[in-house]
């Protein structure tokens, strides 16, 4: 093991619908930069800490007549502000990389795009959760539909969560708006082709990392 690298954290967030690769591009990248003798902390969202995961559980369990809208991106928004206070801050501040595996935008596109909420209430949620925090980089990785649901298929052969299981359309707006905030914010947002070789990705994403490392 090399030093361990002392440089400003770095928070990256990896952002996009169900199965375009953002768990696995996770782990690629974590364990490039771990390769790379920096401090990584890989974490996701909804979860990260005790208290986020057990939100997760509320939030994505299958039992029961699950949450509105309203009440549904409260709980995001609190297991965000536990992550950031107890996990993400803290990594942040003493230099070491955090990988999340979605974050705001997640919030933004499906309780914001898909659920009718505001981007602005939802964003202000996430003020008061989390003093706005925001990635230094998101990449969005995207995929033809058909393609994820293959993915999922083999993936989720025993069923989909609460949310991943809602209808096309409600998934068609969520993309939607993912493609509209990168467009909004293209010094924060990197677009990415999930659907190549999964390696191929990872060297796109190694690529995007650049100006950071
Ligand atoms: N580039 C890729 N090509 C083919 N299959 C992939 C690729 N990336 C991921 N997969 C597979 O697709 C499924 C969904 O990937 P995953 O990383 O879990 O996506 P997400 O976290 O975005 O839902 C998994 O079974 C994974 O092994
Ligand atoms: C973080 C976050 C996730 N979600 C949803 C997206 C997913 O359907 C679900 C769980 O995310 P995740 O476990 O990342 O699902 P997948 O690996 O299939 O992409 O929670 C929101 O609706 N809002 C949010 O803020």
């Amino acid at each position: 093991m090399g030093e361990q690298v002392r440089a400003p954290g770095r928070f990256i967030a990896l952002e996009g619908g169900e199965g375009v690769g953002k768990s696995t591009q996770s782990k690629l990248l974590a364990e490039a930069l771990r390769a790379g003798g920096y401090e990584v902390v890989l974490t996701r969202e909804p979860g990260g800490t005790a208290g986020a995961e057990a939100i997760r559980s509320l939030l994505l369990g299958t039992e029961g007549e699950g949450w509105g809208a309203r009440a549904e991106a409260l709980l995001f928004a609190a297991a965000r502000a536990d992550h950031v206070e107890r996990l993400i801050r803290p990594a942040l501040a003493r230099g070491a990389w955090v990988i999340c595996d979605r974050f705001i935008d997640s919030s933004r596109a499906y309780q914001g795009g898909g659920s009718g909420l505001s981007d602005e209430d939802v964003l202000t949620l996430h003020r008061i959760g989390s003093e706005g925090l925001l990635p230094d980089l998101t990449l969005l990785f995207e995929v033809p539909v058909e393609v994820s649901s293959a993915r999922l298929t083999a993936r989720d052969a025993d069923g989909s969560d609460r949310i991943g299981g809602r209808a096309a359309d409600y998934h068609a707006r969520v993309s939607a708006a993912f493609e509209r905030f990168a467009e909004a914010e293209p010094e924060r947002f990197v677009h990415l082709d999930g659907a190549e070789d999964v390696y191929v990705v990872h060297d796109a994403v190694m690529s995007a990392l650049g100006p950071l490392l």
